[in-house]
């Protein structure tokens, strides 16, 4: 807290629970304002302070293929029983698509085409708000600059000028933004908006960092905290964007960028490998819990995909570590744990925008089930003949996708493709239900190859009891918002969405009543 914030009575010391006769105080007790006060006269001195409509517009380029000219399902038996997947096909020195991939929907717009392409922007936060307030008009800035520390919003070069030996080759604007935040119009214009955002992520970052450091000292995971409210905040910008989006992006998560970049890589060796070696895991049997090949809907769907898949369910009962093909083996059942953990963060966050106990999509068994797919789509050398994944929506309760660079994902929006950039560490979610499960794809590129992973939140075939059944949650419905889709079990709509393949509708149709 700063100077003028909490109570002044306040005394912090050692935690009491970790002190004994043979860990004895090392400090003294000290108020907020003492504290805040020394580190204000002593400054930095270098010690210690010990403290995606589907036809979208018509204006791009259409490819109509009519599929009956030829034998379309030997030719996809064919490529599926070479089991090389399209990185074979590239490999193989390929530059015309063979006709599987190309594109029978009656219309599809020339992807390249940046008018078809909405100017819409998926919400990002804006890092760049604090070096427009520096590059304004001095004149601008000297109404903010100040050393009274009451203040709320205040600029200055160095602020112990006056007490350090040195100064620093700095300036900074200084925002006490919690408990108690500033009323909107005192902070800066030119970063306004992006601070109040920056904040709630930083609160939220501090919450799970407090519990962890709690959690290695020994102690009960709230101890470090007492700052909650904080959460209401992010449960309301999760809601605004279930319901009108279905689709976030979300940095400063708990993923580290080193778990991140390993798996990406470790996708990308394991589809890199000899063709020989990944023959062994190419299969369509479902109930193998570790197998790889490319478009899992290849023998059913209207058009073929650039793209291969390994395909692993990881939970609730994970495969044998040696089923994992070796390359990824590690990193993937790390990148498991996270995920796990991440999801159930998620639900209880999705329970709460629900306006739900935060345990009620845990206690359904959302976050029981995970399927983690590495995706692999190689340049294609006819990118806009065919798509790197057609339009779909997704089976499960919750998909998390990590993207690398290439970019490519577009989710349907308002009526239009609107491309999910590439940003460093963000982690992209799509939710179904209530909130919308949005309609996305990944176009073809002639560069790459790009590597995703994309990981569901549901069960698969074999796993979890089969007469569970799941339908709109009863605690949302009332005399107005009387059900929309009839009960189903996990069986039924997974098996639906294996006999349909990506067909450019909704998998959850089907499944809506009657009016
Ligand atoms: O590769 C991607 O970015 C998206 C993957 C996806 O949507 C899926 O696997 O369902
Ligand atoms: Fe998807």
């Amino acid at each position: 807290m700063n100077f003028q914030e909490g109570s002044g009575s306040g005394l912090y010391g050692p935690i009491k629970g970790l002190l004994s006769e043979e860990s004895p105080p090392m400090y003294r007790e000290t108020s907020r304002k003492e504290y805040v006060t020394y580190l204000y006269s002593k400054g930095l001195d270098g010690t210690s302070i010990s403290a995606r409509k589907m036809a979208g517009s018509n204006n791009g380029r259409t490819q109509i293929v009519d599929s009956s000219e030829y034998d379309r399902r030997s030719e996809v038996q064919a490529f599926d029983d070479s089991k090389v997947g399209v990185k074979g096909l590239l490999d193989a020195g390929i530059t015309k698509l063979l006709r599987i991939f190309l594109n029978n929907q009656p219309v599809i717009e020339k992807k390249s085409d940046s008018d078809a392409v909405t100017k819409l922007s998926i919400p990002v936060i804006d890092f760049e708000g604090g070096r427009h307030f520096h590059e304004q008009d001095p004149e601008v800035k000297k109404q903010f600059y100040s050393r009274d520390v009451t203040r709320m919003f205040t600029y200055n070069t160095n602020y112990d000028l006056h007490k350090a030996s040195t100064a620093n080759w700095r300036d900074t604007l200084y925002c006490v933004m919690v408990p108690n935040p500033p009323d909107p119009e005192e902070i800066p214009e030119v970063c306004r908006d992006v601070l109040i955002k920056y904040m709630e992520y930083v609160m939220k970052l501090g919450l799970t960092l407090y519990e962890l450091l709690s959690e290695a000292l020994g102690l009960n995971p709230n101890h470090l905290e007492d700052i909650e409210s904080q959460r209401a905040d992010i449960v309301r910008e999760i809601k605004d964007a279930c319901e009108n989006w279905g689709f976030f992006q979300i940095v400063h998560h708990e993923i580290p960028s080193s778990v991140k970049e390993k798996v990406l890589k470790g996708v990308r060796h394991f589809h890199e490998q000899d063709s020989e070696v990944k023959k062994e895991f190419y299969s369509r049997d479902v109930t193998r819990k570790v197998t790889y090949n490319s478009n899992f809907d290849l023998l059913k769907s209207p058009t073929a995909n650039w793209r291969d898949t390994l395909y692993c369910v990881m939970a609730p009962n994970p495969p044998d570590p040696e089923e994992i093909p070796e390359v990824c083996r590690e990193v993937l059942i790390e990148y498991t744990k996270y995920i796990m953990k991440l999801g159930l963060t998620l639900f209880e966050l999705l329970s709460e925008a629900l306006q739900l106990k935060s345990d009620h999509l845990k206690d359904m068994e959302c976050a029981e089930g995970l399927f983690i797919t590495g995706h692999y789509y190689p340049a294609c050398p006819e990118p806009d003949l065919t798509l790197g994944l057609s339009g779909h929506t997704d089976s499960g309760f919750l998909t998390i996708v990590l993207q690398d660079q290439i970019g490519g994902l577009q989710v349907f929006h308002k009526n239009q493709w609107v491309d999910v950039p590439f940003l460093p560490g963000a982690l992209i979610l799509i939710t179904n239900d209530r909130f919308k499960s949005v309609l996305h794809r990944v176009l073809a590129k002639n560069v790459g190859p790009r590597i995703s992973v994309a990981s569901f939140f549901r069960m698969h075939f074999q796993e979890g009891s089969e007469s569970r059944l799941y339908g709109p949650i009863r605690e949302l419905l009332s005399d107005e918002n009387p059900p929309i889709y009839r009960e189903t079990s996990r069986k039924e709509y997974v098996t639906r969405l294996y006999n349909k393949g990506l067909d450019g509708t909704s998998l959850l149709s089907p499944f809506k009543l009657q009016k």
